[in-house]
């Protein structure tokens, strides 16, 4: 038995101007569940991630067009707020993003930003966010410290902290292990598992034994195109595609 859908993607395509950067996927991804988009440079992993909250339309030669329902609500629909649909889908990018302020800030802005909570919630908030995130005994007594000035994993750490703090549905994540070293890596795959039980991830990695550790499901893409999706051990054990099997095993091109 399936966990609910909550974000479905029907018949999707993506042009960078003319470029079909996306043909034709359609996919579901599971409520609370952790998905894996894997697949080998080029072939539209984070193209996928950043139509799902279409930080895309920053540029305008870039569109998307086809349907992703998230909750049942088409979020490619002239008529969504971005801003909202940003609160509800939150982004974290391959490379830390701190913002030039404090630990507390990082956490506070966004959230001043949506909602007016008085003093004493608003540090709730920020310390619920920071222990979610596993950072909080690291940071405690440095809150007004600059961001910057921790260590990368840390900053990660950070800003996974910084999405949350939004309460997000969904937290898409892009490579966010790529430039850490492996304990840093550890502590993020385990804060992964652990944010498994309150948000639905969807995660692009190039690490293969991470996406067989951390994710229930993969999707593996090829030049725009999902060759094949399915539970992470199912696609990791007995692909139903050659191409599938020769990516994973390190065979592909
Ligand atoms: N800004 C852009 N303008 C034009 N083409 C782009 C742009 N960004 C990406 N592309 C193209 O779209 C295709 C998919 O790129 P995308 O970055 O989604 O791949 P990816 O699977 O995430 O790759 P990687 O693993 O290397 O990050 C590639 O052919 C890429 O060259």
């Amino acid at each position: 038995m399936h966990a609910p859908v909550r974000i479905s993607v029907r018949h999707l395509d993506f042009f960078y101007s003319d470029f079909r950067g996306l043909k034709d996927i359609s996919l579901d991804f599971y409520d609370r569940q952790v998905t894996a988009l894997i697949g080998p440079s080029g072939c539209g992993k984070s193209t996928l991630l950043r139509t799902f909250n279409r930080i895309y339309s920053l540029y305008p030669e870039q569109r998307a067009q086809g349907e992703i329902l998230l909750d049942g609500q088409n979020i490619l629909a002239s008529s969504v707020d971005v801003n909202e649909l940003r609160a509800r889908v939150g982004m974290v990018f391959q490379k830390p993003t701190p913002f030039p302020m404090s630990i507390h800030d990082n956490i506070a802005f966004g959230i001043r930003l949506y909602e007016k909570l008085s003093k004493a919630d608003l540090e709730d908030r920020v310390e619920q966010a920071l222990r979610k995130a596993a950072l909080w005994d690291e940071v405690k007594d440095k809150l007004r410290q600059s961001g910057m000035g921790l260590s990368g994993g840390q900053q990660q750490r950070l800003c996974i902290a910084r999405t949350i703090a939004q309460r997000p549905e969904v937290i898409l994540l892009d490579e966010p292990t790529s430039a850490l070293d492996p304990i840093s890596t550890g502590k993020i795959e385990e804060l992964i598992e652990q944010l498994r039980a309150e948000f639905t991830i969807v995660i692009v990695t190039h690490n293969m034994q991470q996406a067989a550790r951390i994710s229930q499901f993969t999707a593996f893409m090829y030049l725009g195109e999902l060759v094949e999706f399915g539970p992470t051990s199912k696609m990791f054990m007995t692909p139903n595609k050659k191409q599938t099997q020769d990516y994973i095993t390190g065979r592909f091109g």
